[in-house]
């Protein structure tokens, strides 16, 4: 019998990667809140995607309904998990298992404090998408790519079966051994891309195109990087300079989901992305200038965001 799949969080990520396995005749239900499950229930789930558009009609499912899944992709924001973990353990099994596809890494403390450590997979994605005003899934570039796998390096199992259920969706999903060395070099990137894109308010093409954008840059990264090193996590020689050729290769048009949360008037997951990283500096005396003026800026739209 295949697996039973339950996304948490029918936004830009869980909506397209759940969308991608339901399309492919997996075994898939949304847990979503009143507002959204209206608009599924009237639009569909709509991905309007250069890979591919689809209208799919999910099962939805809300907190407290009956039912129990062998895999939740969690994928709301960092900010949105306090509200949202305590409706999970109902809809879990003793061997359920939970891959995480936030951006940043301290919702793993977060996870494993909820959970028993074994539950929780480690994962990530690269995609470019975000929710139109319908709730529509729009994903504008051709990216999109899902890793995870067992935290220990391991090559499970579990994780075999669940690569095998993606082996038919349209997406690029693969299994890892190293996914706890690819969690943190996707970290380094997206709060690099982040910071930079929402301190200066405009996608990568004009902050490459500057001195002083460029030189920035770089200047984060190396900060950025002086911090985890002072972890005891898997953080290669070569991180930096892969980030930043990463940086350099993106098109001109790209901005951070943070940053275009911030356009729309959004909460940023600030504390989780900038912030996580600016309490291990303090731990570990490391001193970040950039990230903290990265960091300001976001507090400080907070505020005027609270303030109406
Ligand atoms: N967008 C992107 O391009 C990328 C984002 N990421 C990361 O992925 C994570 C998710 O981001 P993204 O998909 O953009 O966020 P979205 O805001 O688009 O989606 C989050 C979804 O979670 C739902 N949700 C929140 N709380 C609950 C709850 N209690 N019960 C059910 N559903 C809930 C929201 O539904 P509701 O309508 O009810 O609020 C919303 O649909 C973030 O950590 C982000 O940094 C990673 C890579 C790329
Ligand atoms: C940079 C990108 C699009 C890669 O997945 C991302 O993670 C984000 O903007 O949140």
């Amino acid at each position: 019998m295949g697996l039973k799949f339950l996304v948490v969080g029918a936004g830009a990520v869980g909506g397209y990667f759940g969308g991608r396995l339901l399309e492919a005749g997996e075994d898939v239900t949304f847990l979503v809140r009143p507002n959204r499950r209206k608009q599924l229930e009237q639009t569909g789930l709509v991905l309007q995607s250069v890979k591919g558009s689809a209208k799919l009609d999910p099962p939805l499912i809300e907190k407290g309904e009956a039912g129990t899944f062998d895999v939740v992709l969690l994928s709301t924001k960092a900010y949105q998990l306090d509200n949202v973990l305590p409706d999970l353990k109902g809809f879990m099994h003793d061997d359920t298992v939970v891959i995480p596809l936030l951006n940043g890494i301290g919702h793993l403390d977060t996870l494993d404090r909820y959970f028993n450590k074994d539950t929780v997979l480690g994962g990530l994605c690269f995609i470019e998408s975000t929710l139109t005003e319908e709730g529509h899934i729009l994903h504008t570039s051709s990216g999109h790519r899902l890793t995870f796998g067992e935290r220990n390096g391991e090559m499970s199992g579990r994780v075999t079966r669940i690569g095998e259920s993606f082996e038919k969706t349209n997406a690029d999903v693969e299994t890892s051994i190293h996914i706890s060395e690819g969690m943190w070099r996707k970290y380094l990137f997206i709060t690099t891309l982040a910071s930079i894109t929402t301190l200066f308010n405009c996608p990568v093409g004009p902050i490459r195109e500057s001195e002083e954008g460029r030189a920035f840059t770089y200047q984060l990264i190396d900060e950025i990087i002086t911090v985890m090193r002072h972890t005891d996590e898997p953080i290669k020689d070569d991180f930096a300079d892969k980030a930043w050729r990463q940086f350099m290769k993106l098109s001109e048009e790209t901005k951070a989901s943070m940053q275009k949360d911030l356009e729309k008037g959004l909460p940023v997951e600030a504390d989780h992305i900038q912030g996580y990283l600016l309490q291990l500096a303090e731990k570990h005396e490391v001193s970040t200038p950039y990230l903290q003026a990265v960091y300001t800026n976001l507090k400080v739209y907070e505020r005027m965001k609270d303030d109406g």
